[in-house]
C-alpha cells in the first residue's frame, strides 16, 4: 500500500515534470522564496486532465489513510475550500471525485464579487483547505482567517506540493495539521535519478533547500 503510494507520487512529479510544470533558472518568487534556483507551476496539470484526476485521487487516499488511523490525523470535513487560482482547479476536482461541496473565499473584492466566500455552507462546517502549492504558508492563513472569520472551522489543510520552506511549523503554530502529497526534495531526486536534471542543477536545488532549512533553524 505504502509503495503503491508512493509509485503514484512520484507519477505525479513525472507528470508535472512532462507538462513544463518544473522550471530550473533564478525565480523571486515570493518573499519567502528569492532567487530560488527551482519553480513549480502545478496550475499546468489542467491541461492533462488524467493527471489532474491522479492528483485528487492522491488527495483523496491520503485523507482516507489519515483518517483511518485509530488516532485519525484528519479532521471530519463538510466542504472543501480551494485557494485560488491554483487550489482552486484541484478543489473543484477533488469536489466533483467525493462528491464534497465547495467553497472558497475571495480575499479581495473582485469585478462583481464582494470580499467573501463563494459557495454554499452553514456557519460551524469545517473546512479543509486545499491548496497546490506551499511555501511559507502565508496564502492558507488568509483563507483561513476569512474562513473563521464566517464562522468556519478550519483544521486541515492538505497541498499537492510543499516547497518545505516552515509552512508545517508555521501552520502548527496556528493550530492547523499539514498534509502534503509531494515534496520539492522527493521531486528532485526523481529528476536527478531519472537523469531529467543533470547532477549541477541538483546540487544548486538541495543547497537552495538546505539554506532555506538552515534559515528557518535560525528564526
Ligand atoms: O505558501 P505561500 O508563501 O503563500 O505561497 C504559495 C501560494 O503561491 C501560489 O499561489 P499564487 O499566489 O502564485 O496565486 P495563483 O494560485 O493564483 O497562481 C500557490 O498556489 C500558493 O497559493
Ligand atoms: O512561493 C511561491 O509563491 C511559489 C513557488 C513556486 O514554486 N510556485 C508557485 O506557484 N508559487
Amino acid at each position: 500500500m505504502v509503495k503503491e503510494q508512493s509509485l503514484d507520487n512520484l507519477w505525479l512529479a513525472q507528470a508535472l515534470f512532462d507538462l513544463n510544470g518544473v522550471q530550473f533558472g533564478n525565480f523571486t518568487v515570493s518573499e519567502s522564496a528569492v532567487s530560488s534556483p527551482v519553480f513549480v507551476n502545478p496550475k499546468v496539470l489542467i491541461s492533462n486532465p488524467l493527471a489532474l484526476r491522479v492528483a485528487s485521487k492522491l488527495m483523496q487516499q491520503e485523507i482516507s489513510l489519515a483518517q483511518s488511523l485509530r488516532r485519525p490525523r484528519v479532521h471530519p470535513f463538510n466542504v472543501v475550500a480551494g485557494v485560488p487560482v491554483g487550489g482552486l482547479l484541484l478543489a473543484t476536482a477533488y469536489s466533483l471525485e467525493t462528491n464534497t461541496p465547495l467553497i472558497y473565499a475571495r480575499i479581495r473584492p473582485e469585478g462583481t464579487g464582494q470580499r467573501g466566500i463563494e459557495g454554499r455552507y452553514t456557519p460551524g462546517d469545517t473546512a479543509l483547505i486545499i491548496d497546490d502549492l506551499i511555501t511559507r504558508g502565508g496564502s492558507v492563513l488568509e483563507t483561513a482567517a476569512l474562513l473563521e472569520e464566517h464562522g468556519l472551522k478550519v483544521k486541515d489543510v492538505i497541498v499537492l506540493i510543499d516547497r518545505e520552506h516552515g509552512a508545517t511549523e508555521r501552520l502548527r503554530q496556528h493550530g492547523y495539521n499539514l498534509i502534503s502529497i509531494l515534496k520539492l526534495d522527493v521531486m528532485l531526486n526523481h529528476y536527478m535519478s531519472r537523469g531529467l536534471i543533470s547532477e549541477e542543477t541538483y546540487r544548486v536545488c538541495s543547497e537552495y533547500l538546505q539554506s532555506k532549512r538552515a534559515e528557518l533553524r535560525q528564526s
